[in-house]
């Protein structure tokens, strides 16, 4: 199995200045010790605000990608509000390096869909080029729904050999979509990819043979999928949702 990133734990030498950051009110980072990643798909899970997208970022900005998102090549900004936790993780790196990688954000790839059309521009002036919309579909992503860009970016740009960083990705796809992002990160794991994913999915979650982390209070967990609340709450949901819908709403409001 290919393991670009082995390792990522928390600087023990920085915890003083972590300490006086925000990143210390994080539970999940501030009980932070060693996490492995010795599957080709690791998955981050927890609730709304437990620190997945933190960290995920603070591991793509320190293996060289740009907070907002995109290949190592994009290096634009649109705010500057990225924490400083890539500078308090230690990432232990396997060999070989990945010859390619992406990090993709839901919340930021309206960005890096504009920063493709930039290049695109500037590929124009050239006298020899190819277009650069050949690797994102063949079309502006702009051009496409956020679900359609969104796989059209996975299915062409993605080359295999890399390090995929996902952030949500579930955000823009129907469970339809969803499944067959299952099948687009089983054929890359078969061409030595890895991928750390922050989702909510239970559909992304039960790619077999991958590691889980929960996110919580009490610090990061590896969890099997049936254990995660993921799993159970969609589950218990599904199986009866006249019973839940009755807990939530009241017996009175689902007939
Ligand atoms: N710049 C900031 N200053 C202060 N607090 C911040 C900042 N950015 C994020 N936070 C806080 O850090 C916590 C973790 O946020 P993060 O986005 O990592 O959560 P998450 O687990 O990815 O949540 P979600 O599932 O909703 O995306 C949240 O409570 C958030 O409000």
């Amino acid at each position: 199995m290919t393991a670009y990133i082995r390792q990522v734990s928390l600087r023990a030498d920085k915890k003083e200045e972590i300490k006086r950051s925000y990143l210390w009110s994080i539970p999940a980072i501030r009980r932070l010790k060693t996490i492995e990643l010795s599957k080709p798909v690791t998955f981050l899970v927890g609730e709304n605000g437990s620190g997945k997208s933190t960290f995920l970022e603070g591991v793509a900005v320190a293996s060289g990608f740009n907070a907002e998102g995109g290949s190592k090549n994009f290096n634009f900004s649109s705010r500057d509000t990225h924490s400083k936790l890539h500078e308090y993780l230690r990432i232990a790196r396997g060999i070989p390096f990945a010859k390619d990688g992406f990090f993709l954000r839901a919340e930021s790839f309206y960005n890096v869909a504009s920063n493709v059309d930039k290049m695109e521009e500037a590929e124009e002036n050239r006298i020899c080029r190819s277009s650069l919309y050949a690797s994102y579909g063949g079309a502006s992503l702009h051009a496409q729904s956020h679900g359609e860009s969104f796989i059209a970016l996975i299915q062409n740009r993605f080359r295999g050999n890399g390090l995929y960083l996902l952030d949500e990705p579930e955000a823009a796809l129907s469970p339809a979509r969803q499944m067959a992002l299952l099948s687009l990160l089983h054929s890359l794991v078969r061409q030595n990819s890895q991928f750390i994913i922050a989702t909510h999915s239970p559909i992304l979650m039960a790619y077999p043979n991958a590691d889980i982390f929960v996110f919580d209070g009490s610090g990061v967990h590896k969890t099997p999928y049936e254990q995660t609340e993921h799993y159970f709450i969609t589950k218990r949901f599904l199986d009866q949702p006249q019973r839940m819908l009755g807990e939530l709403l009241g017996p009175d409001e689902t007939e």
